[in-house]
């Protein structure tokens, strides 16, 4: 029966809106949701936790199979990502741990380790998931799959304000440089490289509102789901 659960994938490169979007979406429809990517960032904690250097594979899939990893929404209503037991939701959404989770995810048998984990998540009555390759592997039958971009630039500027925001002290620049080497990375990688699914539709949001990009997928999504 969970084949029948229809899922919205939402893929694209870092910056480009799909955690927002995606919550969104999944509020409006009162559907699940993944985000993906704090899979990969909470596992590139715990390599920094346990020391496990990420020059070689083997030691980061029994940690990727095994991961103490659990999602919670506090009584006030925010949500919480708790890592063996601590609360890392903030040290999980710095630039340098985007850049380790992509070095991590780079390991084709730790993506492996991380997929059934990934499809549990694909709950009753639907699921909204984001991240790199939501359309193209983890849930290739999705009915929706979308690929959420806009120009590394727009991209930069977005992520420089979330991050201000939170009070990290950061630097276009330098945000602009590690975002195009984490485009490089994901996009370049032989195992679930960062490319649109067949059938996805591409949206470029360098010009468009938040409200634009989720009514654009609530409409494409309206054809689309029985
Ligand atoms: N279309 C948009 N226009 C302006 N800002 C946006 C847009 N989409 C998302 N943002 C903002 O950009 C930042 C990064 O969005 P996020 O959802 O974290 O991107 P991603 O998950 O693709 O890395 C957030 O602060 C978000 O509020
Ligand atoms: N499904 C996914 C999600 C993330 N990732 C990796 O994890 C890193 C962090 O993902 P993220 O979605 O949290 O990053 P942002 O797009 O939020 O910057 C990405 O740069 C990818 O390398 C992946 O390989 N596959």
């Amino acid at each position: 029966m969970q084949e029948s659960i229809p899922v919205i994938a939402i893929d694209g490169p870092s910056g480009a809106g799909k955690g927002t979007v995606a919550r969104l979406v999944a509020e409006q429809l009162g559907w699940h949701l993944l985000d993906s990517g704090a899979i990969y960032r909470v596992l590139a904690v715990a390599t920094q936790h346990h020391q496990v250097s990420l020059d070689d594979e083997e030691p980061l899939i029994p940690m990727a199979a095994h991961l103490d990893v659990q999602f919670k929404i506090s009584s006030q209503g925010e949500s919480k990502v708790i890592l063996e037991g601590e609360d890392v939701t903030h040290t999980i959404r710095t630039e340098e741990i985007g850049i380790l989770a992509s070095k991590v995810a780079a390991f084709p048998r730790v993506r492996e380790a991380l997929l059934r984990r990934q499809r549990a998540f694909k709950v009753s009555p639907g699921l909204v998931a984001d991240g790199r390759d939501m359309g193209t592997v983890v849930f290739t039958s999705a009915p929706v799959k979308i690929f959420l971009t806009a120009s590394a630039e727009e991209r930069a500027q977005r992520r420089f304000n979330q991050l201000k925001e939170k009070g990290l002290d950061v630097k276009i620049g330098r945000l602009l440089d590690d975002i195009r080497q984490r485009d490089e990375r994901d996009s370049n990688r032989k195992v679930a490289p960062l490319v649109p699914a067949e059938g996805a539709l591409t949206i470029d949001s360098t010009d468009l509102s938040i409200e634009e990009v989720v009514n654009k997928i609530l409409s494409f999504s309206d054809g689309k789901l029985t």
